[in-house]
């Protein structure tokens, strides 16, 4: 009979937990897995829907500080090795840095973070037999974790060089270091309501931001707070909500919403009035549009298609959203950081090229055209957008004004386009603060 790899569940308090834990940050960072996947969609551990609302909390804080504070973890453990980890070690790596994120970072006992990580080795074959080592490095980190980081940056640990680098070139050292730091944060929960935001402000406990977005810090389940099940607002980020703003009055125009899942634009052009066209080629994410339109009981017509080859319209306005490095989202997505490189911006450049000439075969002469994506990297921006107006003439620019909308001011480039950044938007509580960092631009198709 075939030997178990792992031998029966510890049943300590809290292991259970930890295993669920180690086990998605293993997924992101040996097997490229999206971390939104393992939590909450069909990438989940099967271990994951077994643990209690509190456990599961916890796995997502201990995920995500491991995740934020990777470079330092990594940094702290192997500062503790002569030798760095032993290669085929099974569980060793994302025992180590869960445990060490516990002891470092998030407020948890020492004692019970060693413990609960020796468990989590020797519940694993492949590493059961460095038990000691994990004691004896996770102690140490206890002890002189400060002392071990002392001459080190933080920021610079904890964000790859790549990126880091390109920051520097396109924004300068002190807004490169800016973007960092705020993804070291957990961000705060951003809703788009139906109407009434300062009421919805009120009840939630939260403010109303210059666009008229709702901000708050989340406390427990998104989907048991009020107005959720009657649809009376949906989460999306204050930046991402500003792109469809930009077409203005849509009421009664036709509008192709273009790599549209999961939908936080549809909803947003469908509650002003506009007949949406919802394009996506995901069948998964556009069914996550469909139940956010009747959660909400808002109306769009939704085709599962690749956009390249898409054809219909022509529509009054296109807004294309395009698929991107999504270097902007890094702090609501901590895996985004490990999982991508730079060859991919490069790829996606192209893809975005295709998508957006076949957003302006789509539009009608006089039509408008937004296209945004939630990436830091210009490549991905300004220079498509450049590259697009030199390469067919029949489209101009139509510059955004900082004052057409309220809240714009200190967002719109010179040359008339959107760009938000992570550290825009400072607030006193850091965890009420930033902004996801999107670029957009508004065309007209002559
Ligand atoms: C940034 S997300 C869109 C977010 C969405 N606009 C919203 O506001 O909720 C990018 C989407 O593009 C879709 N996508 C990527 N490539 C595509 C293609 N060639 N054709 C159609 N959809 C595509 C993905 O499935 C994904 O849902």
């Amino acid at each position: 009979m075939p030997r178990p790899a792992f031998s029966p569940p510890s049943q300590a308090p809290g292991f259970a937990a930890r295993r669920v834990a180690a086990e998605i940050v293993e997924g992101v960072l040996h097997r490229g897995r999206p971390l939104d996947e393992q939590l909450d969609g069909a990438g989940a551990p099967p271990g994951l829907a077994m643990l209690g609302e509190r456990d599961r909390a916890l796995v997502r804080r201990i995920v995500a500080t491991t995740l934020r504070r990777l470079g330092t973890l990594r940094h702290l453990i192997g500062a503790t090795l002569d030798r760095g980890l032993p290669p085929e070690a099974g569980r060793l790596e994302s025992a180590l840095l869960v445990g060490a994120a516990q002891i470092h970072v998030l407020d948890i006992p020492d004692h019970a973070a060693v413990d609960l990580s020796v468990r989590l080795v020797q519940a694993d074959r492949r590493s059961a037999r460095y038990s000691g080592l994990v004691n004896a490095v996770l102690r140490r980190i206890a002890r002189s974790g400060a002392e071990l980081l002392a001459d080190r940056d933080p920021l610079t640990l904890d964000t790859p060089a790549w990126l880091l680098e390109r920051w520097t070139r396109h924004y300068g050292a002190e807004v490169a270091r800016g973007i960092a730091a705020v993804h070291a944060v957990e961000p705060p929960l951003d809703l788009t309501v139906k109407a009434d935001p300062e009421g919805w402000a009120a009840r939630l406990r939260g403010k109303v931001l210059p666009t008229g977005s709702v901000r708050l810090v989340p406390h427990g389940a998104v989907s048991a707070m009020p107005g959720y099940a009657e649809g009376e607002w949906w989460v999306q980020d204050a930046a991402a909500a500003i792109p469809a703003r930009l077409l203005g009055d849509v009421a009664g125009l036709s509008i192709a919403d273009l790599c549209a899942a999961p939908g936080g634009k549809t909803l947003q052009l469908a509650q002003a009035g506009a007949k949406v066209t919802a394009v996506d080629r995901s069948e998964p994410r556009l069914a996550r549009l469909r139940e956010n339109l009747r959660r909400t009981g808002l109306a769009a017509e939704t085709v599962a298609a690749d956009v390249a080859t898409f054809e219909g319209g022509p529509f009054d306005a296109v807004l294309l959203d395009a698929p991107c490095s999504s270097t902007g989202t890094m702090r609501r997505h901590p895996d985004i950081p490990w999982r991508k490189s730079e060859a991919e911006v490069t790829t996606l450049a192209g893809l975005q090229a295709a998508l957006l000439d076949r957003a302006v075969a789509l539009v009608r002469a006089g039509g408008t055209i937004v296209y945004c994506t939630c990436s830091l990297e210009p490549e991905e921006g300004e220079a498509q957008i450049e590259a697009l107006l030199a390469r067919d003439s029949r489209v101009v620019r139509r510059p955004i004004a900082a004052d057409e909308r309220p809240g714009l001011a200190g967002l719109v480039t010179a040359t008339g386009d959107l760009r938000t950044l992570p550290c825009h938007w400072p607030d006193a509580e850091p965890r009420m603060g930033g902004l996801d960092g999107f670029f957009a631009a508004r065309l007209v198709r002559r």
